[in-house]
This record gives structure tokens, C-alpha cells and sequence, in this order.
């Protein structure tokens, strides 16, 4: 929700590491067109893990592709969509080794007026575009990060480094900038998936091959983001065995994935996703395929991880209790949105969406009944921009304009708690026709609607 950045320009002490804005992503089948994401936004500080929870198919392993560009066709991440990685060095450093991909924006701000460009995208554009709440606060960067320079000259397509602040030419003058992730190809794109953004999935036997030891696939991962080679690199895998737990780590170095156990093997994935020494870990699900003792030692794993490197964790699952357990903040993800968020003490004592009150409910050990059963029905798969609330043929608080209006983020819980839903139950104290005019009013100039 990045308030902090709203109506400069600038990229200051306050970003976080990484920004996620409006993200858009569609797989175009021949049948139809899937918004498996449509238009989340939510941000991730160093030494913060945020979850990403959600019923099977509401588009959380697709914004987790996203972000390591790992959509492939029939997918694709929409314009308008804008994933911005703050991190000063790896801006620093990009910008030295493709200069020729760079953006400088402290150059180009004399250049452009930001409510000018608008008039000229030819697409239908809103606030909300650009996750912003008013028009004018749009600004030249969120206009040329979310892709529409390109069709202006005033970027090519393959620019990806965009240079907020410097105090002099070279790249390390840069004080703040970020890489715009959506737009990373080729050799940039393999710098930061697997060097700067890790990532670790449900399965471990999907990231490690089988046929090469344990040992040797770190090796290759040290080799390519660090140029480490030879027994300095043996020794660092071993070293990072250890660091994950595995016992005996120098023999084990030199056995295959099948002969460790699954716990041992998503240890081995971690250390792997480590070895690259990220900035920032995207884990999908990786402790479900676990026994419950297990999955405990590699959350604790994680947090300990963590607390060491300082590092961001986007950490998806289904599960609200290991929700509760591991994160600072949460997003809750329904049909492709996100429908509230807020820090993790908010959001279990006082949930404000009907979904994620009956998610909250389906908690084995809080209420009778199943995980996540107790919510009838399931996740509608969305075609069609959402002129509605998706949620709303299964909600049990429903009311006619349910259906007719998309609700908006609000913000719902104590002042500065930066806590808000997507529900036309809010603002609370105002009445039924007041709030839906709120929301309303919200997506009125938006392009919601067309197609894409
Ligand atoms: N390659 C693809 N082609 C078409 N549709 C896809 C593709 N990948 C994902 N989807 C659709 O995107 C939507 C979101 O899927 P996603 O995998 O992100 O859900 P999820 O929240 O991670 O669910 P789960 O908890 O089951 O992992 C689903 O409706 C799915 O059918
Ligand atoms: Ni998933």
C-alpha cells in the first residue's frame, strides 16, 4: 500500500524492498482469459516476512511466478503492472553492469510532465492503475515503471533499472532506485531470480535434480551468482549444509536428493536458495508436503535464517496457523486479489472481511470442523475484470451491492495500524448507502471494464 511514497517522487530511507503494484497476470487460453492475479499490491522490508494466504487457486503461486519471472505463456504480466526491487547495491550494481538498460529519472522529471503523458497512453488509464488513490499523484516514475514510456520513445522496452536520486555520474552515486522486475530479460532477469530473489517450493525434488549430488547442484548455484569454484566452493557447501542443519554435512555433500529425507531435502533446497545469497526468499508452501515435527524445525529454520541475513520472506500457504506463526504482516488473496491486509496481531484479533474471518475459523483447534471447510464453495476462477465482489456468492453478510460494486481497499483498523479490507462492509461507521458510495467513488474513472 506504500502510503509513505505517495505524491513525491523519490525513493527515500522508507522503501521497502521490494514493492509489488497492481500486479497483473492472465494466462490467455484459447477458451477463455484467466486473471489468476488482478491487481495485488503489497510490499516486503528486509528482516520482514509477509504472508500470502488463501484458498487453492486465489493466485498465490502465480504472484510468487511473477515476481521470479516465472510466468510462461500462455501467461503474462499485464502493463500496467509494476514490481519494483529497492535494494541500493543491486541497483548500484545493475547499473553499472547494463548502463545501457538504465533510466535515470532525475534527468528525465525537467523533461516530462507526469498529468501530460496520461493524456497520451493510449490505453484507459486511473489511479488505481498505478496503485495510487488520486490522479495526481501519479508520477513519471510509476507512468515508466508500469511500462508506458515505451509506447511514448521515452523508454525502450528492455530498460529495467530506474535511478530515482544520485549525487554524481557513476553508479555508485546512486542513492535510490529500483529494478523494475516486470521488465527483466535474458542475462538481467537470471541476475536476480536465483542471485538476488530466491525461492523455495512445496516440492523440494522440483529444484534439485536427481541425478547430480546435493553437493554439486550448490556448487553450480555458488558458481554462477558468486564465481566460486573448486574446494572453496565445496567447502562453502558444506558450510551451508551445516548452516541449515544437516548433520554430517561433509559426507552428505556428496550424496543424491534420494538419499535424504523430504525434511532433509527442502533443508538442502534452502541451502541452495542461500547459497546465492538473496535479498529476498519467496517460499510456496514449503513446509505442506512436511509431517507437522518437521515442518516446525523448518520454520524455525526460516526464522532463524532470517534473523542472521537480515533477509526479506514472502511466505505462501494455505494454512492460517502457520500464517500466525511465521509472519509480521499478511496478505489475504481471494480470486486474484487481495482482499486485506494488515500486521499479523491485527489481523487474527480483529479480521475484518467475511473471508478471512471464516479462514480464521477453519483453524483446526479453534472451532469444530475442518481446515478451511467451513466456508461453502469454492474459488470462482476470474475471466472477467471484476465489477463485483468476488467473494460475495459465498459470504455470508452479502447484500445486494455485493454484486454490483468492487469494493476498494479502506482502511479498518486503529489509527496508524495500516490495516485495511476490500469489503463493502467498511467504513464501518457509516451508512450502507454512504460506504458503497465510497467504494463506488473509488473505481469510478477506472478501466475496469475493458478487456485487456
Ligand atoms: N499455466 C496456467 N494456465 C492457465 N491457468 C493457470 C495456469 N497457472 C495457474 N493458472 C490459474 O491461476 C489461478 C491461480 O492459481 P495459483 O496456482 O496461483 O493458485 P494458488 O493460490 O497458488 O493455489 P494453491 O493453494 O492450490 O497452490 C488458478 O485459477 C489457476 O487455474
Ligand atoms: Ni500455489
Amino acid at each position: 500500500m506504500s502510503m509513505e511514497t505517495v505524491g513525491q517522487d523519490s525513493d527515500t530511507d522508507e522503501t521497502p524492498l521490494i514493492d509489488v503494484r497492481n500486479l497483473q497476470t492472465a494466462f490467455f487460453t484459447e477458451k477463455e482469459t484467466i486473471r489468476a492475479v488482478d491487481g495485488v499490491s503489497m510490499d516486503i522490508d528486509s528482516g520482514e516476512t509477509v504472508g500470502v494466504v488463501g484458498e487453492s487457486g486465489s493466485g498465490k503461486s502465480v504472484t510468487a511466478r511473477s515476481i521470479m519471472g516465472l510466468v510462461e505463456a500462455p501467461g503474462k504480466v499485464l502493463e500496467g503492472s509494476s514490481i519494483r526491487f529497492h535494494q541500493l547495491e543491486t541497483v548500484r550494481d545493475y547499473a553499472d553492469r547494463f548502463s545501457g538498460h538504465t533510466v535515470d529519472l532525475t534527468e528525465l522529471r525537467g523533461e516530462h510532465d507526469p498529468q501530460e503523458l496520461l493524456g497520451r497512453i493510449q490505453t484507459e488509464v486511473t489511479a488505481e492503475t498505478f496503485g495510487r488513490e488520486r490522479r495526481d499523484e501519479i508520477t513519471l516514475t510509476d507512468i515508466l515503471a508500469a511500462g508506458f514510456g515505451d509506447e511514448m520513445g521515452i523508454t525502450d522496452e528492455d530498460d529495467c533499472v530506474f535511478v530515482t536520486e544520485r549525487n554524481g555520474d557513476s553508479p555508485q552515486d546512486i542513492t535510490a532506485g529500483f529494478i523494475e522486475v516486470t521488465r527483466l530479460d535474458g542475462e538481467r532477469q537470471r541476475q536476480m531470480r536465483g542471485g538476488r530473489i530466491g525461492m523455495v517450493f512445496q516440492d523440494p525434488l522440483t529444484s534439485l535434480n536427481p541425478v547430480f549430488t546435493v553437493g554439486n547442484q550448490i556448487k553450480e548455484a555458488l558458481n554462477l551468482h558468486r564465481d566460486l569454484s573448486g574446494e572453496e566452493a565445496t567447502r562453502e557447501a558444506v558450510e551451508l549444509l551445516e548452516a541449515v542443519g544437516i548433520p554430517d554435512a561433509g559426507r552428505r555433500v556428496n550424496e543424491y536428493p534420494h538419499q535424504f529425507s523430504g525434511g532433509m531435502r527442502q533443508r538442502a533446497v534452502i541451502a541452495m536458495a542461500l547459497a546465492c545469497e538473496p535479498e529476498l526468499l519467496i517460499c510456496d508452501e514449503p513446509t505442506t508436503a512436511l509431517d507437522v515435527t518437521i515442518q516446525a524445525q523448518i520454520l524455525e529454520l526460516l526464522a532463524q535464517i532470517q534473523e542472521e541475513r537480515d533477509i526479506g520472506i514472502m511466505f505462501i500457504t494455505h494454512d492460517m496457523g502457520v500464517i500466525a506463526e511465521v509472519s509480521d504482516k499478511v496478505n489475504v488473496m481471494y480470486a486474484g486479489e487481495v482482499i486485506e491486509q494488515a500486521d499479523v496481531y491485527s489481523l487474527f484479533e480483529n479480521p475484518k472481511h467475511p473471508y478471512t474471518r471464516g479462514l480464521l475459523r477453519s483453524i483446526p483447534g479453534t472451532q469444530s470442523g475442518e481446515r478451511l471447510e467451513t466456508i461453502e464453495g469454492n474459488v470462482p476462477t476470474p475471466t472477467e475484470s471484476a465489477s463485483d465482489c468476488r467473494f460475495a456468492p459465498r459470504c455470508p453478510e452479502a447484500f445486494d451491492a455485493c454484486e454490483v460494486v468492487h469494493p476498494s481497499h479502506v482502511e479498518v483498523g486503529e489509527e496508524g495500524d495500516d490495516h485495511t479490507a476490500a469489503c463493502l462492509l467498511y467504513p464501518e461507521e457509516m451508512p450502507e448507502t454512504r460506504r458503497v458510495n465510497v467504494h463506488r467513488e473509488a473505481t469510478s474513472d477506472d478501466r475496469r471494464g475493458d478487456s485487456a
